[in-house]
């Protein structure tokens, strides 16, 4: 991999030519793989996952796979039955346990694709409500679709700018920032990311991450935790920022305890508490997160104690943002027929009796993901029907008798038209 001269000679100035070393030598690896099993749809001792290495560590929903199979190609990723994430990331959770010990109410700002989102909220206590949130038009959508198959309640999609949320005048208990960085974390997963990378670009990105912690700040409650997170290495946009924070917004820093066994990479500049994840080092991806504490004012003092978990959350907040998503998107009304939205049948509340049911092969699975007209038994039940596949629900079609028709979101899609000639193996129901 050629990795770029200021780069490497910045990188080694921070991290010292040993450190820098064992970087070098962990971009050059191989990525891992590894996904993260929704605990809501999977309960524990029901299936096993195939193909593992070993569990994360620190994500208990975490597995390493021993190779890559072809995600795509699996009913199951589509059924949100787990999720492709790489490891550093499900750090989140970790954390998370650790410094959430009530309901909370939660924002996670910059949340596209949705990976730490949905990561979090398994490991947020019962009761806790989540806005996941993403600017980008076309990234929401994508956050949207990976939250809806997640099929939690308590989840709102938000498509808005920080500043948007303080229209809103929602509070907030805890706000996660995975804030848009240089990326350099990202180097031996995605190459696009090395010829993107310039300093110009590590500067642009430290100023743009104190412009959205600034926007964001008056939404995060006294005494609230701000949890901080890039996939790059330079210090700008990692230490320096947070401690910027702490000074400038007012903010005190929080640990968690690490064992020494995960060989997280603690501050290279100062002596702050924050968690650093070096490929080559650490079993992942770049990855640095720290976790700050909103400062109290003697005004605000104890004023702020209850979690917002369980406070109303106004219309009129609501109607200050562009919300996506609450839980399933309605039916579609035609003609005499509602037709459902497949995210109700990916809900974890979804009314399994409310239609008749079908299970499907590993090809007619594949088919309707691929949004085809299926053809169901004689003596199946006109109207509409949930198909199943592996014991979960996977999506409705309405038979018309001859055919069924498919209501696959058209956005869903699987684009290929490639059939495997064995489905991918990586989740088995015992
Ligand atoms: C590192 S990615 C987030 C990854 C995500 N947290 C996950 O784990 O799946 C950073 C995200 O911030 C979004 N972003 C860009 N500008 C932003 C802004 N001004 N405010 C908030 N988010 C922004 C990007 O579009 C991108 O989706």
């Amino acid at each position: 991999m050629q990795l770029p001269d200021d780069f490497i000679h910045s990188t080694r100035q921070l991290m010292g030519d040993a450190l820098y070393a064992t970087l070098e030598a962990g971009l050059n690896a191989n990525p891992l793989v590894s996904i993260r099993l929704n605990p809501f749809k999977l309960k524990a001792g029901t299936f096993n996952v195939h193909g593992t290495e070993s569990p994360v560590p620190w994500c208990p929903n975490g597995f390493y796979l021993a190779e890559r199979p072809n995600f795509t190609f699996d009913p199951m990723l589509h059924q949100g039955l787990y999720y492709v994430q790489e490891a550093a990331s499900m750090f989140i959770d970790y954390v998370a346990r650790n410094v959430v010990q009530q309901p909370v109410r939660m924002l996670d700002l910059c949340a596209a694709p949705g990976g730490k989102s949905t990561c979090a909220y398994s490991a947020l206590p019962a009761g806790s409500v989540l806005f996941s949130n993403e600017p980008m038009r076309q990234r929401a959508q994508v956050l949207n679709e990976n939250i809806l198959k997640f099929g939690v309640p308590h989840c709102f999609v938000t498509n808005n700018y920080a500043r948007d949320y303080q229209k809103s005048r929602l509070l907030f208990d805890v706000v996660l920032a995975d804030v848009p960085c240089s990326g350099e974390g990202m180097f031996r997963k995605d190459a696009g990311t090395i010829a993107d990378w310039s300093l110009a670009k590590v500067a642009e990105c430290t100023a743009l991450q104190r412009e959205i912690i600034t926007d964001i700040w008056p939404c995060l409650k006294p005494n609230g935790l701000l949890i901080y997170s890039t996939c790059t290495f330079n210090a700008h946009e990692n230490e320096e920022n947070v401690a910027w924070i702490a000074e400038h917004l007012g903010a005190d820093f929080v640990s968690v305890p690490v064992p020494e066994a995960w060989h997280i990479t603690g501050s290279l500049i100062d002596n702050h508490p924050v968690y650093r994840f070096i490929p080559g080092k650490t079993q992942g991806e770049g990855l640095f997160m720290a976790i700050l504490r909103k400062r109290n004012t003697p005004e605000t003092e104890g004023v702020f104690a209850e979690s917002y978990a369980q406070q109303p959350i106004s219309s009129k907040a609501l109607a200050a943002l562009n919300v996506r998503s609450h839980g399933p998107l309605p039916d579609e009304i035609k003609g005499k027929t509602a037709l459902p939205h497949q995210s109700k049948a990916l809900s974890i509340q979804f009314d399994t009796a409310a239609f008749p049911q079908i299970s499907v092969s590993y090809a007619q699975a594949i088919a309707y993901l691929r949004g085809e007209a299926l053809t169901l038994p004689t003596d199946t039940p006109r109207g509409i029907v949930t198909l199943r596949y592996a014991n979960s629900p996977l999506g409705f079609v309405k038979n018309v008798g001859n055919r069924a028709n498919n209501l696959y979101p058209q956005a869903w899609k699987i684009k290929s038209t490639h059939l495997p000639d064995t489905p991918p193996c990586i989740i088995q129901h015992r």
